[in-house]
């Protein structure tokens, strides 16, 4: 399967009463035992309950491979609770393979094999018994190209609820729209195709589409580089205040949109390795590594 064959197999709806679009899936009431009743994640307390521990997902060893090439090599990482982080590195240096890693998007892959742990809370989500439906549940994801599906405005930020056979209600709906940022723009219009919508307000009622379903985490891959300037000051804004609700991972090849609106910066380099992860004041004013500074001023890359 080609790279892009991984976007075209989980932004489309699908009949097994899973995947939700931007690649979110479930297969119902999130985190409760499924299949064979082993413990999922605990889906008692809530996300806004748990969120007295300061780190949501850590990444442990993480080596990727496709085939005999090494994506990425001994990745140790802590992603931050209700802040943005921001992958940045030159083009080919691991960036998407790691945040697919963290919805184990790379399943899809047949070539991928992964090595190491990825902690969501504390429960590894490459151990046998976790089900990555359940698990997309929680952790969202928002891709580059937008891709609402061609349907109402309205079903669009239904969907993932009624897939999981979730009550619909309008003020759902209107909650993720106002959420989104997108609201005012389409509440005359909530019956229309989404087609019809802009492609920054098809990005932001793909972010409404993904924060319906209340995840933990969203990543983001490249969300606002097929976009104009003034979409993507909307959607920077958009994440920069989702980050009070929610954990942001964002994938850019933008260092000045990672400067402008992240938290931590992770700097990637060729070969998958991540040189630095820091405050993202620290990484763009005075970074540790040479190779880094290098990178941050346009000497390479
Ligand atoms: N499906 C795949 N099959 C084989 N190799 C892959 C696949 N996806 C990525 N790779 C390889 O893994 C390495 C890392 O790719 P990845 O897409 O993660 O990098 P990136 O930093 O996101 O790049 P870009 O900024 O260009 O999107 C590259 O050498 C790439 O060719």
């Amino acid at each position: 399967m080609s790279k892009n064959d991984i976007d075209d197999a989980t932004v489309q709806p699908v009949d097994d009463g899973g995947t939700v679009g931007d690649g979110q899936q479930s297969t119902g009431e999130g985190q409760r035992p499924t299949g064979d009743g082993a413990p999922q994640f605990d889906t008692n307390v809530s996300y806004r309950e748990r969120r007295s521990t300061p780190s949501v997902v850590e990444v442990r060893d993480l080596n990727v491979y496709y085939g005999d090439e090494q994506a990425l090599e001994n990745v140790e990482m802590t992603i931050p609770r209700q802040q943005v982080t921001a992958m940045i590195g030159p083009s080919g240096c691991g960036k998407s393979t790691f945040l697919r890693c963290l919805n184990r998007m790379n399943d899809l892959v047949e070539a991928a094999r992964i090595e190491g742990e990825v902690l969501l809370e504390g429960t590894n989500l490459y151990g046998d018994d976790v089900d990555p439906v359940v698990l997309r549940r929680r952790i969202g994801m928002v891709f580059q190209q937008p891709n609402p599906f061609p349907k109402s405005i309205y079903d669009n930020v239904a969907f993932g609820l009624r897939v999981q056979n979730k009550t619909v209600t309008d003020e759902i709906i209107e909650r993720a729209l106002k959420r989104a940022a997108l609201w005012d723009e389409v509440k005359d219009k909530l019956h229309r195709s989404a087609l019809d919508l802009s492609g920054g307000q098809q990005q932001r009622l793909c972010i409404a589409r993904a924060i319906a379903v209340d995840p933990d985490v969203i990543l983001m891959d490249e969300p606002a580089s097929a976009l104009d300037p003034v979409a993507t000051s909307k959607i920077e804004d958009l994440i920069e205040a989702l980050a009070e609700d929610y954990t942001v991972v964002i994938v850019t090849h933008n260092m000045q949109q990672a400067a402008r609106i992240s938290d931590k910066t992770a700097v990637f380099l060729t070969g998958g390795e991540l040189v630095e992860f820091d405050d993202t004041n620290k990484i763009f004013e005075n970074p540790e590594h040479d190779r880094v500074e290098d990178y941050i001023s346009g000497k390479f890359g």
